[in-house]
């Protein structure tokens, strides 16, 4: 059986399996007092890859990506970063390690009474030595990158949600991270404005060649932009799949697997 493919996703050619390992996972656990959300969650994400994390309500989606991002630590397990312990590292060291990744959370996160340009100007100017007009030129860079060129005084308050996501993807980008997370980027935005927002990740990954690894459970979105996914399940404590969504939608026997790549619902 042939999957098929989105018309949205031609061309993207996806990282094969020689590519460098970005991120290594082996053997996660993650505990909060007597309740274990997984365990023994182990996968790798290759440079340039678009890598979701996606399940239900609860699978711990979100503690995986705060694990992954030296948020919290894991109850077991190791996780390595562009080649660093994320775990054992620690002082100088870890600083240095977490600038290189940016992350975009769910609501954006900008600061309300900036502008545009002053969020991502912000971490330029808290990281490196550039002169002021440099940062400038260089936040400025990364809004036109993100199709906000024309936006650059606004405050967040005066523009759509699709352009604060895209402003935060734009400010998670200002120190030219290799690697992107993006915690639920299509929450709370409607269809054609989330389809926009794939597209832009799309190009992140084909034109610039980061790699990201996106938190999502937008069926449409996974289909269009994800090269593999891992797929958490509250039930199992863990992964009940990985792989191309394409190939899982086409060909997993899994029933919860089966389930979300075919909307069927829970009750069915
Ligand atoms: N700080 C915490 N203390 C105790 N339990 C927690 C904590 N954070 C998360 N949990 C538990 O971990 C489990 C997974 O939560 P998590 O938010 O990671 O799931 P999720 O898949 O991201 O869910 P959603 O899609 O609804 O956001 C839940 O049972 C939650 O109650």
């Amino acid at each position: 059986m042939v999957p098929d493919v989105p018309p949205a996703r031609a061309g993207r050619v996806a990282p094969g399996p020689d590519a460098p390992k970005v991120i290594e996972a082996k053997g996660l656990a993650m505990r909060f007092g007597s309740n274990t959300v997984f365990e023994n969650v182990s996968f790798e994400v290759r440079a340039g890859e678009v890598f979701v994390i996606l399940g239900g309500s609860g699978c711990g989606k979100s503690t995986l990506l705060a694990l992954l991002i030296g948020l919290r630590r894991p109850s077991a397990g190791s996780i390595t970063v562009l080649g660093e312990d994320l775990i054992a590292t620690g002082g100088r060291a870890r600083r240095l390690l977490l600038r290189r990744f940016g992350v975009m959370f769910q609501q954006g996160a900008l600061f309300g009474s900036m502008t545009l340009l002053e969020n991502v100007a912000l971490p330029l100017a808290s990281f490196t030595s550039l002169p002021a007009e440099a940062i400038d030129l260089v936040a400025r860079a990364k809004l036109g990158m993100v199709g906000l060129g024309d936006a650059v005084h606004k405050l967040p308050s005066e523009i759509s949600g699709g352009m604060v996501k895209r402003a935060a993807i734009a400010r998670a980008m200002a120190l030219d991270p290799p690697l992107l997370f993006l915690d639920e980027p299509s929450a709370g935005l409607d269809p054609i404005t989330s389809a926009g927002l794939d597209q832009l990740i799309l190009a992140l990954a084909n034109e610039l060649g980061i790699t990201l690894v996106i938190v999502t459970h937008e069926l449409d979105s996974i289909l269009t932009v994800a090269d593999r996914v891992i797929m958490l399940d509250k039930a199992a404590r863990g992964v009940i799949a990985q792989g191309d969504p394409r190939v899982l939608r086409a060909t997993s026997t899994e029933p919860t697997v089966r389930a979300f790549f075919n909307r069927i619902p829970a009750a069915a």
